[in-house]
Formats: C-alpha cells, sequence, structure tokens
C-alpha cells in the first residue's frame, strides 16, 4: 500500500477471496439469482480486471476497503433485477484479515 507506513507498504501479493451477497426472493424457476449467471458477471466485471494485475495502477490506495467499495460499483447495477439487489461484499486479504462493505 502506498499511503501506509510499516511492513505493507512493500510491494506484496495477496491471494484473495471474495464473498458476493444478493438478497432477494424467488423467481418462476425458485432461485433469487442463478449461480452460473453470478459468477460470470463477478468474472468479467472485476476479476478479469483485477487478478494477477499490479493494484498500485489501478487504485491510489489499494486498501481492502478501497478495492471493495470498487467492486461494489463495479457490479451494483448488473446485479439488480426485478427480484433481486446486491446486499453485501465481503473481502479477504489474508485467511484472517477481512473487510465487509454494504449500503444499507
Ligand atoms: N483496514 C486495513 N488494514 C490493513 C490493510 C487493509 O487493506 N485494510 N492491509 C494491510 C496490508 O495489506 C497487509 O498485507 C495485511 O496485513 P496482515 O493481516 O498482517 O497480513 P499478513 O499476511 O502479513 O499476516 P500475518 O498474520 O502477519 O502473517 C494491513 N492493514
Ligand atoms: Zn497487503
Amino acid at each position: 500500500m502506498t499511503q501506509y507506513h510499516g511492513k505493507c507498504e512493500n510491494l506484496h501479493g495477496h491471494t484473495y477471496k471474495l464473498q458476493v451477497t444478493v438478497k432477494g426472493t424467488l423467481n418462476e424457476e425458485d432461485l433469487v439469482l442463478d449461480f452460473i449467471v453470478l459468477k460470470n458477471i463477478v468474472k468479467e466485471k472485476v476479476l478479469n480486471k483485477l487478478d494477477h494485475t499490479n493494484l498500485n495502477d489501478r487504485f491510489t490506495q489499494p486498501s481492502t476497503e478501497n478495492i471493495l467499495i470498487w467492486i461494489w460499483n463495479e457490479i451494483k447495477d448488473e446485479l439488480k433485477g426485478p427480484n433481486y439487489e446486491l446486499y453485501e461484499l465481503k473481502l479477504w486479504e489474508t485467511p484472517t484479515s477481512f473487510a465487509t462493505y454494504r449500503e444499507d
């Protein structure tokens, strides 16, 4: 992180884990949202843009918090359907360090 003092100001990598939560009601197939559709949106809008890139090229400060806000803005319109909407994001930087983002 560029705007951080401590061990994390040095260039380093993480194996992030992202959890996307959608809320809604059942459709005519008794699904809120097909997992396959959800995964394709996340792949196209998030993973293809961030995975194996230098996050410092996209973010002034690649904190978990800033990355979450960016992901939210990338997928919130895609995840707005007649019966569902984006509810919450959770992003793990390490198995023990994570942040959660929601707009209430
Ligand atoms: N609120 C936040 N705090 C920190 C963030 C962040 O994004 N938001 N990021 C970092 C660093 O990126 C750092 O890599 C993470 O630190 P840490 O959890 O200590 O990760 P380690 O892999 O070094 O874990 P160890 O438990 O020390 O092995 C810092 N803070
Ligand atoms: Zn880090």
